[in-house]
């Protein structure tokens, strides 16, 4: 069943939290909101959840109406699970009451098959505070999803975990999600995160959405260099298009480093891959500020003399003590108007 935000707008007193906010979360994919704190994310998310009432819009679930701004149903008479940062399990009840919390008594022997699923079998007898951060979190998820809700709404559910069990647990998380054909909408604020996880992704700036797309078209075309930059060591070069090239606090670029048409304007934003760049010996070029070996690659970052920095990554160190020249290769900057 879909989700679909139509024209939402949200204010909290004089805040614009949203503004004219409209897409469509697709039945049993996972839809991910992405963007800086403050742009609105949580704001969507208690609005669909029924935790904030509509001022502005629709909500639909399924083609069917399920709030507006004349009518608001609370949480409990939604058909959605809620999974938050910290799981926010009932502490005073043990993992299997947990889950067989919102389940009729009828259900309950489906509890061990949950555990199982979230990789928590023969744990169900211990309390929250026994199990570790990332076990908790899949609790709260087998609890969230146990009841069978047609939608669940994640706010950054993996924030409260390690690094490296986020991967896993966001991997098998999913994996589940996928298999049981919840339509899910996450709330995160990493782009990796977004990246691992989303089918699609709502990419947000101020309230609004500016774009929303698969990773792979994320990736391919981003709707701005800023957006561009979010993913994969991209990184944004201001740019002005001038005889023979793009005039950069780098010296100038050639035209043929670009890729795809140009847009028709003289102030430009260039997106541009550490590992795109080439360095060459320059006496009169840029000054290396880091040098850092990082196993795969060696990543220098270089300053001009106006005291912006950019980042190369070279297969072998450069001669700190040397100036460079950084040059990116044929086809391989995007090339934007500036906002
Ligand atoms: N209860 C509130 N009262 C006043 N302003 C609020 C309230 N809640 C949120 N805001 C403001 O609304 C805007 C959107 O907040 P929201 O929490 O939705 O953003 P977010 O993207 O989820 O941020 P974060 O990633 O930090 O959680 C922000 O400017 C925030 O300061």
């Amino acid at each position: 069943m879909s989700l679909e935000f139509r024209h939402i707008a949200h204010v909290y007193g004089q805040v614009r939290a949203l503004e004219d906010v409209s897409f469509t979360a697709p039945a049993g994919e996972i839809t991910c909101l992405l963007g800086a704190s403050g742009c609105g994310k949580s704001t969507l998310l208690a609005l669909a959840a029924g935790m904030l009432r509509l001022q502005q819009g629709s909500i639909l679930l399924g083609g069917d109406v399920l709030a507006d701004a004349g009518s608001s149903p609370p949480p409990e008479a939604r058909p959605v699970g809620l999974v938050f940062q910290d799981g926010a399990l009932f502490p005073h009840m043990t993992i299997a009451a947990n889950i067989a919390f919102g389940l009729p008594k009828a259900r309950h022997g489906e509890v061990e098959s949950w555990l199982a699923q979230v990789g928590l079998a023969g744990l169900g007898t211990r309390y929250p505070h026994e199990l570790s951060g990332g076990q908790q979190q899949r609790a709260a998820l087998a609890r969230a999803m146990a009841p069978g809700p047609r939608v669940l709404l994640m706010d950054e559910p993996f924030a409260s975990v390690d690094i490296v069990l986020r991967r896993k647990l966001r991997r098998d998380c999913r994996i589940i999600l996928r298999e049981r054909g919840a339509t899910t909408v996450l709330v995160t604020h990493d782009p990796a995160e977004a990246l691992d996880i989303a089918d699609r992704i709502a990419v947000m700036e101020a309230g609004r959405i500016v774009q929303f797309a698969s990773p792979q078209e994320l990736h391919d075309a981003p709707a701005s260099a800023a957006v561009g930059a979010m993913f994969g060591g991209a990184q944004v070069v201001a740019a002005r298009r001038g005889e023979g090239g793009f005039v950069t606090a780098f010296g100038l670029w050639p035209v043929d480093c670009a890729l795809g048409p140009l847009p028709d304007a003289t102030d430009l934003d260039l997106l541009v891959h550490a590992d795109a760049l080439d360095l060459a010996p320059d006496p009169q070029g840029l000054r290396v500020r880091d040098c850092h070996a990082q196993g795969k690659g060696v990543r220098v970052v270089l300053v001009a003399p106006d005291g912006t920095e950019i980042t190369a990554e070279t297969e072998k160190p450069v001669n700190a003590g040397q100036r460079y020249r950084a040059m990116p290769q044929a086809g391989s900057v995007r090339v934007f108007a500036r906002r």
